[in-house]
């Protein structure tokens, strides 16, 4: 199937379109965001006075200004306009503006329903970004906090039992057989991954935290794994053919794309941390977002709030966990970086070419995880692709390093399954694409034909 049949997340026909998950997002979910932005910040009207004064209350007024004409756009199916404010970024989302515009021709504008989902789905983000940046003093203002931080309160219980078991593993960890860690490391890959369930984009910021015990549920939680390509991520952490050929013990670095903050980014950090704890590993890159981003993605900030909250927290292993968190990033044994080519609207094969820094970075790393629906989309392109085409062509030349999606599926994209597979989940359970149910661990090393 060529890629250039492959139609972005918007279809022709317009019966087809108002069926499409994509439709009902933009037409429903993304208003309903955005109203809760609003409200966001009516609610913080005092805080914004207490804050800085008058001040304090006219930035208030003018955000919700511009969000309100923002919301108007969206349901009136308005143009894609530039971006005014002056961010480093603001020039490469307005050129991408334009080449839209280009791909669409002159008789059609680029505009909220006429466009790639994937596209003005992050443009929406980015325009939320921008009412806040043209209203000091509040710019600095995180409008989902609150959900966020809410988030990690909610899941407490299964943070402190992800904790327990994390320091029943490291006490011991260098003494483990392989195949004890083995399944160590395969219980926490999969917790990582269905942490991911915790995203407030999909539930459009309603409560999505973890209510059950992370490490019960994995066995009831294992069937809906439709891609799992475990061995293959082992194996590039323990093969011994590496480790001959570089004369190394352990694998130098892990890239970590993250996802959403509070419960998933705890999953994460207790992820990353037997891996160095282990010793299969020596360093741990993250990558988070530089501004407020899909709801409940991390930016450096909750990064640290969630380090200090384990810290300060009377739970003993959680507390002892924060502990250990704060020393690695001190030490550089963990690193954490927020590269703007992440909340920008590009397709992942860009990446060599629009963000070439960014591209040779992760090319260091022996391992890229990257972690949701959103990163798996935009390593896709969010095509309409067949199913059963495999995951390296929908890559398109888009491989730094040995990756690897964890994912669970929220979007009308999913390669790589077996001949059969789709249609037998179709008929099972017709949402299956969209409902967050199923999940996939797909792996590809990239090699120098790709
Ligand atoms: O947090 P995740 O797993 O990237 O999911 C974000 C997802 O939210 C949605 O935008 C739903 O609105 C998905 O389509 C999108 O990919």
């Amino acid at each position: 199937m060529e890629v250039e049949t492959m139609v972005n997340n918007v279809f022709s026909n317009p019966v087809e379109m108002k069926l499409s998950f994509a439709y009902l997002t933009i037409r429903d979910r993304m208003p309903t965001i955005l109203t809760k932005v609003i409200d966001t910040i009516h609610r913080n009207k005092n805080t914004f006075f207490e804050e800085y004064g008058e001040e304090g209350i006219e930035a208030e007024k003018n955000a919700i200004g511009l969000l309100s004409k923002l919301r108007n756009e969206l349901q009136t199916d308005k143009p894609v306009v530039e971006l005014k404010d002056d961010l480093k970024d603001s020039e490469a989302w307005n050129q991408y503006l334009q080449r839209q515009q280009k791909l669409q021709g002159d008789q059609e504008c680029v505009s909220w329903f006429s466009s790639p989902w994937l596209y003005v789905e992050c443009y929406m983000y980015r325009r939320i970004h921008e009412a806040l940046l043209l209203n000091p003093p509040i710019s600095e203002y995180d409008v989902f906090n609150e959900g966020k931080t809410q988030s990690f309160f909610d899941s407490q219980q299964a943070v402190m039992d992800l904790c327990t078991y994390l320091e029943g593993i490291r006490k011991n960890a260098k003494e483990l057989f392989q195949n004890q860690l083995f399944e160590h490391f395969s219980t926490l890959l999969q917790v990582s991954l269905w942490g991911n369930k915790c995203d407030l984009s999909i539930s459009a910021g309603e409560d999505n935290s973890q209510k059950s015990s992370p490490i019960e549920s994995l066995s009831s939680l294992h069937p809906f794994i439709l891609v799992d390509d475990t061995n293959a991520v082992w194996a590039t952490l323990t093969s011994a053919r590496r480790q001959e050929k570089l004369g190394k013990t352990k694998v130098d670095r892990v890239d970590i794309v993250l996802d959403n903050a509070g419960f998933e980014l705890v999953t994460d950090l207790v992820f990353a941390d037997f891996l160095v704890s282990s010793g299969l590993v020596r360093q741990i890159h993250f990558h988070g977002k530089s501004l407020p981003w899909f709801v409940s993605d991390v930016t450096a900030n909750d990064l640290q709030w969630i380090v200090r909250q384990a810290m300060a927290a009377n739970h003993r292993w959680l507390s002892k966990c924060g502990v250990q968190w704060q020393t690695y990033l001190k030490q550089g044994v963990w690193r954490y970086h927020d590269h703007p080519f992440w909340t920008q609207p590009h397709e992942f094969c860009d990446m060599a070419s629009d963000a070439p820094d960014l591209y040779a970075s992760l090319q260091e790393a022996d391992l890229v995880l990257f972690k949701g629906d959103l990163n798996y989309r935009k390593l896709t392109g969010d095509r309409d692709w067949e199913h059963v085409v495999d995951f390296n062509t929908a890559l398109r030349g888009f491989g730094p390093a040995p990756l690897c999606s964890l994912r669970t599926l929220k979007a009308n994209v999913q390669v790589g399954l077996q001949p059969g597979q789709a249609e037998k989940l179709t008929s099972r359970d017709p949402s299956w694409m969209t409902n967050g149910k199923y999940a996939v661990i797909q792996f590809h090393n990239p090699t120098p034909e790709d």
